[in-house]
């Protein structure tokens, strides 16, 4: 009979979850984790100083204490530590803020718990940093600046385009939301997997966009578009729980693309 530890490593069974940050995409992985009937939300997580900081989870999100709703309150990050036993949680996923990676790869350190990096800006010396303590600290960590499995598959098939069409000129067009920074995290993986010189991103901020990424390649006899969107932060979450599943039992980094190719095998 497997222990429950040994089901979350082979990455089929219920997981122990706590989330950080309960915005757009924070609150769609909640409700993926309380609509999987399968997952536990353990914690949710908070910077310090937040107007939500110990508040109600249900009340914090939906105005009212919902039924459905574990009763929860908001653990501001400092706390953590004391709050949460090790073994409380397996798996810590973060969609607050850039800034407190590094936080809390110390924090799952303490607690014994793996890490999935949904948050984009990071510079690589940042994620170096990240790679170096996981292992350090025996812990498994994601960084996965798109979490959406279609644009992990995307960025293969345009890698193979630019190696098979060696002289096509490649652009990125990527839609988002009116707040987010420009250009995305993504736009840039991509032009890496094209890696043929500077690839120009034009980027679309409007309201209604969740997060689209098309590529477009010509080699003026041939025109190639290849476009990927996210319908909904479902697809986030969706992503997200995949690579929680796939970090469960590792030690060190991984990318999205290691999650993608494990879920091929
Ligand atoms: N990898 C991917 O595929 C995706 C990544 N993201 C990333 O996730 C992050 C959140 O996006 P989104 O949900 O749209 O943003 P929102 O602005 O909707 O939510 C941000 C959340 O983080 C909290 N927060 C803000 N500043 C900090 C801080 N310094 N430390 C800790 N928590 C903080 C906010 O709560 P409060 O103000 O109360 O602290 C809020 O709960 C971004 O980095 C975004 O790029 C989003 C979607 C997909
Ligand atoms: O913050 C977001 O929302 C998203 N961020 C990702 C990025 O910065 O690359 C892309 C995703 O489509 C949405």
């Amino acid at each position: 009979m497997p222990t429950d530890q040994n089901r979350v490593h082979e990455g089929r069974n219920a997981m122990k979850i706590a989330v950080c940050g309960y915005g757009r995409a924070g609150k769609a992985m909640i409700e993926s984790i309380l609509e999987s009937n399968e997952h536990e939300l353990s914690a949710v997580l908070c910077r310090d100083g937040s107007e939500n900081a110990s508040g109600n989870l249900s009340e914090v999100l939906y105005g009212e204490r919902l039924s459905r709703l574990p009763d929860l309150s908001i653990t501001p990050m400092s706390e953590a530590v004391q709050a949460l036993d090790p073994g409380q949680v397996d798996v810590v996923v973060d969609f607050s803020h850039k800034d407190s990676a590094l936080s809390f790869v110390e924090m799952c350190g303490i607690i014994h718990s793996n890490l999935v990096i949904c948050t984009t800006g990071h510079s690589p010396e940042e994620i170096a940093l990240v790679g170096e303590l996981a292992t350090e600290k025996s812990i498994g960590v994601v960084y996965a600046p798109n979490l959406t499995v279609g644009i992990n598959l995307l960025m293969e098939f345009v890698a193979k385009l630019s190696k098979v069409f060696g002289d096509a000129s490649f652009e990125i067009l990527e839609k988002h939301p009116p707040d987010k920074a420009k250009p995305t995290a993504t736009a840039g993986l991509i032009a890496r997997s094209i890696g043929n010189g500077e690839i120009p991103v034009h980027s679309i901020r409007l309201d209604g966009f969740v997060g689209v990424h098309e590529v477009v390649a010509s080699n003026g006899l041939e025109r190639i578009v290849v476009s990927h969107e996210s319908l909904s932060r479902g697809a986030f979450a969706c992503g997200a729980l995949a690579a929680a599943a796939f970090v469960c039992g590792k030690v060190g980094l991984y990318t999205m693309e290691d999650v993608v190719n494990d879920l091929g095998e």
